[in-house]
């Protein structure tokens, strides 16, 4: 019985978009869907019930920061990350392979794993694909994904070949230390840079496997955009229809369209919650700085079209005086707008592929929100 299952209901007639429904353990969301970022096991400011409210389905954590602190033996004392966090429906958790490479500027890797320091205490660490699994089970996740190098860009094709090869034999590893199948699903991580032949080798390499579902790497880490859309475009149809389809590390409201559009049905990324954090809102008509001055007698609503606790009862001038005061409140609020923002995005494209309207959606959303047509 494999923890993780995926239900396709439509594919889009007008665009490559599908419509499909994730079950895990701990409930099933419906995809394409957008997941928010709870690194530390917490989505910065918002509380477990302030996510329901907005209707959060399913949101991440992290391996490697939760393994600094508090460490996840307390967290599996303390009966696993949902209870740890007071949080009952999935988490997914990375595997640390992404935060070894963007945190700490002294690693050595090396076929058993990858040697570097604690980014907070300097003091020497060793992460390997056995200890992400066990980390992993500790915290309980539903949705584990496999430990994997996500190399930086550009990246040589010779370098690239070599660590596509080594992150193949890393998932192998991860599918043998993997102590429970039954309750927690193990996702592969497809790398391969811009080259289409190592995608290839690495889409190939990791479907052998049967695991419940897969993730595209390596991605959105300062490649331009257009190498970004070629790269999914080659990449996603490699992938097991039946399978769901992960776009990590992205993204911006137009990225998440044009992956839906693409065949992506899983989405993360940590800009909502960070850009909210300096006092930018994402609205239906483009982004919106609420500290700026312009704002400060403003008493309308961040956005005259959303519908949120936050539209409903606080004014852009009261937003833009927390902000400016440095106010926690301040935070909360343009961080729960935000996040509400992006799921109910999620929302329309769904709603837009059952009836193959996407590409329509997509063109009337792109000229409101003043992206330039590609
Ligand atoms: C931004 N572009 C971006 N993020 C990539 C992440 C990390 C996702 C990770 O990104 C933050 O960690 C840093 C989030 O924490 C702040 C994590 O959420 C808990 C999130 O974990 C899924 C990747 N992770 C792995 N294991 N492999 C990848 O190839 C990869 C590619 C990414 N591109």
């Amino acid at each position: 019985m494999t923890a993780i299952t995926y239900e396709l209901i439509k594919t889009c007639k007008q665009t490559g978009a599908r419509l499909g429904k994730v079950h895990t353990p701990h409930g099933s969301f419906d995809t394409p869907m957008f997941m928010p970022v709870g690194t530390l096991a917490t989505v910065k400011t918002m509380s477990p019930e302030e996510l329901k409210e907005i209707d959060a389905k399913i949101i991440l954590s992290n391996t490697y920061h939760l393994w600094l602190r508090p460490g996840s033996d307390i967290i599996k004392d303390a009966g696993g990350l949902h209870k740890f966090m007071n949080w009952d429906r999935p988490i997914l958790t990375d595997s640390g392979g992404f935060q070894v490479f963007s945190l700490s500027k002294i690693r050595d890797i090396k076929e058993e794993g990858v040697h570097f320091r604690n980014h907070i205490s300097g003091e020497k660490l060793f992460l390997s694909p056995e200890k992400a699994m066990q980390i992993q089970n500790d915290l309980g996740s539903d949705i584990m994904m496999a430990f994997d190098e996500c190399p930086p860009y550009p990246a040589s094709y010779d370098y690239m070949k070599a660590s596509v090869e080594r992150t193949s034999r890393w998932a192998e590893r991860c599918l043998s230390a993997h102590q429970s199948p039954g309750n927690q699903g193990l996702f592969g991580i497809i790398q391969g840079g811009e080259y289409e032949d190592l995608r290839k080798q690495s889409a190939q390499d990791l479907a052998s496997l049967d695991l419940p579902g897969y993730a595209i790497g390596g991605l959105s880490v300062g490649e331009p955009k257009n190498i970004m859309n070629r790269m999914l475009e080659y990449t996603t149809p490699l992938m097991p229809a039946n399978k769901p389809r992960y776009l990590m590390g992205v993204g911006s409201p137009d990225s998440l369209i044009d992956g839906s559009i693409r065949g992506i049905d899983m989405f993360d990324c940590v800009l909502p919650t960070r850009i909210a954090r300096n006092g930018t809102c994402m609205t239906s008509t483009g982004r919106l700085v609420v500290r700026n001055a312009k704002y400060a007698r403003d008493f309308s609503p961040i956005d005259e079209n959303c519908g949120c606790h936050v539209c409903k009862n606080y004014t852009r001038a009261y937003i833009r005086h927390l902000i400016k005061c440095n106010e926690t409140f301040g935070f909360r609020l343009t961080t729960y707008h935000n996040l509400h923002f992006l799921l109910k995005l999620m929302e329309q494209v769904r709603e837009a592929i059952s009836e193959d309207r996407l590409g329509d959606f997509k063109e009337a959303f792109f000229e409101k929100y003043g992206f330039n047509q590609p």
